[in-house]
């Protein structure tokens, strides 16, 4: 994006299991509602849905584990993972650099969409209302690199405008990716040299 001549990188960060912890929050939640139920430890994770694990796992089990994400207060309650709000918030400082939450709510939107706005004010401040991008569809927002732990975000258009950057989450940690690069964390510093990177090549 140009604003006088001056360009500027347009970041794009996911919000569920990129800054807010929803596997871990799932699972706690699951045990405390379940506590006959079979779980799954976040080690052994392997799908981007729980509720395709857990099926696979005990028929019926899906439907226990969806109750457990479309309950009021889920999304608002997630905790951010370590270092998450405060890379961002620094990530913004950066010269030429620009940064949007994109995130999907849930098709149950109910709860999800609105909660998404209350964490944002709450765990980045009221001004990042502005900067949250809700939608389904993440190929149709333009960017230049969207950071996002879903292996694979597809839509209506391809290719979209955004480099994919994966971020490391348990369910896709084994997945050998072979045409893009990973985030592990935001603790090691590693995201402020992508960052640089990526400002070169624009
Ligand atoms: C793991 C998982 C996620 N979802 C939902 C929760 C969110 O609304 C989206 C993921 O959003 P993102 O912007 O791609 O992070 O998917 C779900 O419905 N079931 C799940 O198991
Ligand atoms: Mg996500």
């Amino acid at each position: 994006m140009t604003h006088f001549g001056i360009k500027k990188l347009l970041v794009l960060v996911d919000l569920d299991q990129t800054l807010a912890d929803f596997e871990g929050h799932f699972l706690e939640k699951y045990k405390e509602k379940y506590p006959g139920e079979p779980y799954i430890e976040l080690k052994d994770r392997e799908t981007f849905y729980i509720g395709d694990q857990y099926e696979q796992m005990e028929e019926g089990l899906s439907k226990k584990v969806k109750t457990i994400y479309t309950t009021e207060g889920f999304f608002r309650d997630l905790p951010p993972l370590e270092g998450a709000c405060k890379a961002v918030l620094e990530m913004e400082e950066m010269d030429g650099v620009e940064v949007f939450i994109c995130s999907s709510p849930l098709f149950q939107y109910k709860y999800s969409s609105k909660e998404k706005y209350e964490w944002v004010e709450h765990h980045l401040g009221k001004n990042w209302i502005n900067k949250l991008i809700l939608t389904r569809d993440k190929t149709m927002v333009t960017g230049n690199i969207l950071i996002d732990d879903k292996v694979k975000v597809t839509g209506a258009v391809h290719p979209p405008a955004w480099t994919h950057i994966v971020f490391t989450a348990c369910h896709n940690k084994h997945i050998r990716l072979r045409d893009k690069k990973r985030l592990d964390n935001w603790t090691d510093g590693s995201w402020r040299a992508l960052i640089e990177d990526f400002k070169k090549r624009i």
